[in-house]
This record gives C-alpha cells, sequence and structure tokens, in this order.
C-alpha cells in the first residue's frame, strides 16, 4: 500500500475521531469512561479486569461513533420525514443503549465485589 496514502488514511480517521469529540453524546461517555478509570484506579483492578473494562470503553466509544455516522448519513439521505429514517436512526440508537446497560452491568459484576 501507498505509505502517504496510508498516512492519509490515518489522518482522515483521526478526523472523524475530532468529529466525534464535538458531538455531545460523545463527550459524556468520555467523561463516564474517565470517570470509570479513576474509580479502576483507587479500586485496584486485576489485569483481566483492567483488559474487559478498557475494552467495554473502547467498543463504547466505536459504537457511539458508528451511531452518530449512521445519523449523518440519514439525515444526508432522508432530511425529509420518513419513517424508515425513523428506524435506522432509532436502531442505531438502541445499539449504542444496548451496549451502554450490558456495560454497566458487567462493570458492577467487576466493581461491586470490591467494595463490599
Ligand atoms: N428524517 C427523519 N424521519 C423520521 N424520523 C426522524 C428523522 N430524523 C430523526 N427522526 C426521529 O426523531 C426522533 C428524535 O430524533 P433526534 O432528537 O435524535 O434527532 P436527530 O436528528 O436524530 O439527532 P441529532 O440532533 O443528534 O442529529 C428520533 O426518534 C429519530 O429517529
Amino acid at each position: 500500500m501507498d505509505g502517504r496514502k496510508y498516512i492519509r488514511s490515518f489522518v482522515y480517521a483521526f478526523q472523524g475521531i475530532l468529529t466525534a469529540c464535538e458531538e455531545q453524546n460523545f463527550q459524556s461517555h468520555v467523561l463516564s469512561a474517565g470517570i470509570v478509570l479513576i474509580v479502576g484506579y483507587f479500586t485496584g483492578l486485576s489485569r483481566v479486569e483492567w483488559f474487559i473494562v478498557l475494552l467495554l470503553i473502547a467498543l463504547m466509544f466505536a459504537l457511539e461513533m458508528i451511531n452518530t455516522a449512521i445519523e449523518r448519513v440519514v439525515d444526508l439521505a432522508s432530511p425529509a420525514i420518513h419513517p424508515l429514517a425513523k428506524q435506522a436512526k432509532d436502531l442505531a440508537a438502541g445499539a449504542v443503549l444496548v451496549f451502554a446497560i450490558f456495560s454497566a452491568i458487567i462493570g458492577l459484576l467487576i466493581f461491586i465485589p470490591k467494595w463490599f
């Protein structure tokens, strides 16, 4: 693969991350992740527990970014109200919610036994 093309792709991906950082939902995920990392540090997690926590945080960020991308594409493809546009947006938002709920449950399963 052409080296410059590879670097350019990397720059575009980084621009995508910056775009996500402007989103309020993404900022709240970053804030939550920061709190989890601080609490994890003071709680004292094992290697495997850190692995799980970091994996969940990374997946949450990635899923939120995909959700935002879907919102953008839907707005572009269907600026007018359309039931399919609603379904697409609500499905993507629902996917984020499902993952957030299960992440919270897994997080509690890791943290609660260490606190009590
Ligand atoms: N083009 C559309 N056609 C039908 N329903 C839509 C459309 N755009 C958004 N909706 C629906 O309207 C509701 C409110 O949407 P929301 O407030 O999230 O606006 P949004 O445009 O999706 O979000 P954002 O402000 O983050 O771009 C959601 O159920 C969403 O699916």
